[in-house]
């Protein structure tokens, strides 16, 4: 596969913030049929706006593994403001597209934080090119939206090619959630 050319992502992260927008603005109206119709065209053109620039793997923004969470639409955001080699201190604020009820966020909306914010650490301080072996997640209080909320993760051991490492969602004092995982380092050639 040829190398993809430089490409400069600020435009494309205000598209997917515009899509996150669109995403939490979906789950909190309660339009009428006519109008539902003339946004579901709306939509629609976009989509199909954006599939004249379809793109080969390797060459898609989505999957720029620099940028992580900021371009790709399906992920959390959430920012690392303090790393060392063995942890990494942050933010996430979840939003109304995150959330599962009563201003709780969704139970799987947790592990899908935790994959990605475990799993890009282990790739840039452990082993790169490791995949997720097991998650473990165990939900210790309600994890609210709309909060600015600090995520810790630390590599507690490498053993050859596995990395286990654990993380924290916590609001103020109180842990929210807390996770375990072990990935597994590629061999070379491997699927
Ligand atoms: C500059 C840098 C830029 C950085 C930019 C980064 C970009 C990067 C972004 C990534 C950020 C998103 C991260 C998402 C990551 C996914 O979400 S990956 C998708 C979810 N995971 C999967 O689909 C995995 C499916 N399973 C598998 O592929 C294989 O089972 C695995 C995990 C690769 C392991 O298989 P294997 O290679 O054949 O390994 P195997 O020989 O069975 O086991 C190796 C060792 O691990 C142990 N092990 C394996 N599985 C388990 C288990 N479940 N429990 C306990 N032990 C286990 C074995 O016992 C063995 O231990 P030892 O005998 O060596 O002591």
């Amino acid at each position: 596969m040829t190398e993809a050319p430089a490409y400069d992502t600020t435009s494309f992260v205000d598209l997917i913030d515009a899509f996150r927008d669109l995403q939490e603005t979906l789950c909190l109206v309660a339009p009428p049929p006519a109008a539902t119709l003339e946004l579901t065209a709306a939509v629609a053109d976009v989509t199909k706006r954006l599939k004249e620039f379809e793109a080969p793997e390797g060459h898609r923004v989505a999957r720029d593994r620099e940028m992580g969470s900021d371009v790709h639409p399906m992920l959390v955001k959430y920012e690392a403001t303090d790393t060392s080699d063995t942890s990494l201190a942050g933010t996430v604020t979840f939003n109304h597209a995150h959330m599962g009820g009563g201003g709780a966020v969704h139970g799987g909306v947790i592990p899908m934080l935790f994959d990605d914010l475990l799993g890009m650490f282990v790739s840039r301080r452990g082993q790169p090119n490791s995949r997720t072996a097991f998650l473990n997640v165990n939900y210790r209080s309600v994890t609210p939206v709309l909060r600015a909320l600090r995520v810790d993760a630390r590599i507690e051991k490498i053993e050859g090619r596995k990395t286990f490492v654990t993380g924290t969602i916590s609001d103020g004092y109180l842990v929210c959630a807390e996770a375990e995982a072990l990935f597994v380092r590629l061999l070379p050639g491997q699927p």
